[in-house]
């Protein structure tokens, strides 16, 4: 079967139909709204495809300015996933393009009839292929781009150049472009690249979205449900380099937290009550906390801080504050027979070689001091170089 502009059309609505449902279907089970504008888009330029077939019947509205202004409108729908991906709002005046493609209705016919119609229709997808390009930077503070949503910006990119090249084309003064009987090699080899473009463009779209799923999937699983404090398994895996930074120039310091009394918020105003004393605790530690102090919800009303570059007296301050601020909250909340409070053990480390397992042990046997002496208090373990290596 020879590649004719005919064919080409065929084969480029049969992929984009199929690049559709394979992202209908990842929206089905993930409800991102980006995957549902990509695969409007590709659906609609499946549809669009068979409708320019019917240019061979002379019909110039249907078969040549509708089905040209369903690709704009199909790369607006990637430019508005791209938009929802990156949570961009786009301007209004966005919409001028529409403005522009009805007025190409008012083209008159002639010889420059097609070579207008393409040129200008070449620079609106190129503007709306850069501008989704371009739209996709590092986000919330990352350097890079996860490799899917790169090469969908690398992609769209260089497709939206190539639009930009071929609404140049049409300026060349001797190129042959005739849109009615779909003759030219602009026509022919902008239909191959087409064809290329989206199996590129349906591969990186559904690799950005998958990506982001498996980072929020990593990020839950190291999250705890109630408080959004890390885990017990989070801890294990982002104390060893806090550890590693220790030196006796700059030391650090773990301190576990217990609350005292905790059990009775339960018993006398119920369970809800006493996980929002819990989430009011985390929301404390969260404004009270130095920059780059991790805190993990152990389990239970247990939790643990992990500080570095900081001094016993730091330590004793930042416990003080810690200790007046939650009773006072915990008081103006819950009134218990018993005050609610914190008793907390610390330990100060200096060597690096150590195992979190190690500090957790000494800061344990500190709060176990603190709540045999009669709760809300802090203990402070006595220095100590670590266990032999
Ligand atoms: N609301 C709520 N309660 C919890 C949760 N996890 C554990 N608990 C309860 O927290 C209480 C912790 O027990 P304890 O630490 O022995 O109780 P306490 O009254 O604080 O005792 P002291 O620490 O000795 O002062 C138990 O009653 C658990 O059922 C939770 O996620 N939400």
């Amino acid at each position: 079967m020879a590649l004719d502009p005919f064919t080409l059309l065929v084969l480029t609505s049969a992929m984009a139909a199929a690049s559709a449902l394979y992202l209908a279907a990842e929206w089905h089970s993930v409800r991102e709204r980006s995957l549902l504008l990509w695969s409007t888009g590709f659906a609609i330029i499946a549809v669009g495809c068979v409708l320019a077939l019917l240019r061979s019947r002379g019909y110039v509205l249907f078969g040549i300015w509708f089905p040209n202004g369903m690709l704009i409108v199909a790369h607006w729908m990637f430019l508005s996933g791209v938009a929802a991906f990156t949570r961009t709002r786009l301007p209004r005046a966005w919409w001028l393009l529409v403005a522009v493609w009805l007025a190409m209705l008012a083209l008159p016919g002639g010889p420059w009839w097609s070579k207008a119609m393409l040129g200008i229709q070449s620079l609106l997808i190129a503007v709306i292929s850069l501008r989704a390009g371009l739209l996709l930077r590092p986000q919330g503070g990352a350097l890079t781009l996860s490799v899917g949503a790169a090469q969908l910006r690398f992609v769209l990119l260089v497709h939206g150049l190539f639009y930009l090249a071929k609404a140049s084309s049409t300026l060349v003064p001797d190129a042959f472009i005739n849109l009615a009987s779909f003759r030219g090699t602009v026509i022919l080899v902008s239909l191959v690249e087409g064809v290329m473009a989206i199996m590129l463009l349906a591969m990186s779209m559904t690799g950005t979205e998958r990506h982001r799923r498996e980072e929020r999937i990593a990020q839950i699983a190291a999250r705890d449900p109630l408080t959004a404090l890390d885990n017990r398994r989070a801890l294990y895996l982002r104390a060893p380099p806090l550890l590693q930074q220790a030196s006796p120039a700059s030391p650090g310091a773990l301190l576990l937290i217990d609350l005292d009394h905790f059990k009775q918020v339960n018993d006398l105003h119920g369970h809800d009550a006493g996980d929002r004393l819990l989430v009011t605790f985390a929301d404390l530690l969260r404004s009270t906390l130095p920059d780059g102090a991790l805190a993990a919800r152990l389990g239970g009303d247990e939790f643990v801080i992990l500080l570095t570059n900081t001094s016993s007296a730091a330590v004793q301050a930042l416990c003080e504050t810690l200790r007046e601020a939650f009773a006072q909250q915990a008081r103006t909340l819950f009134t218990t027979p018993e005050p609610v409070a914190l008793s907390i053990g610390a330990t100060m480390f200096d060597q690096p070689d150590t195992e979190l397992s190690h500090w957790l042990k000494r800061a344990d046997d500190a709060l176990y001091a603190s709540k045999r002496k009669g709760r809300d208090r802090m203990e402070l373990a006595p220095w100590s170089p670590g266990p032999p290596q």
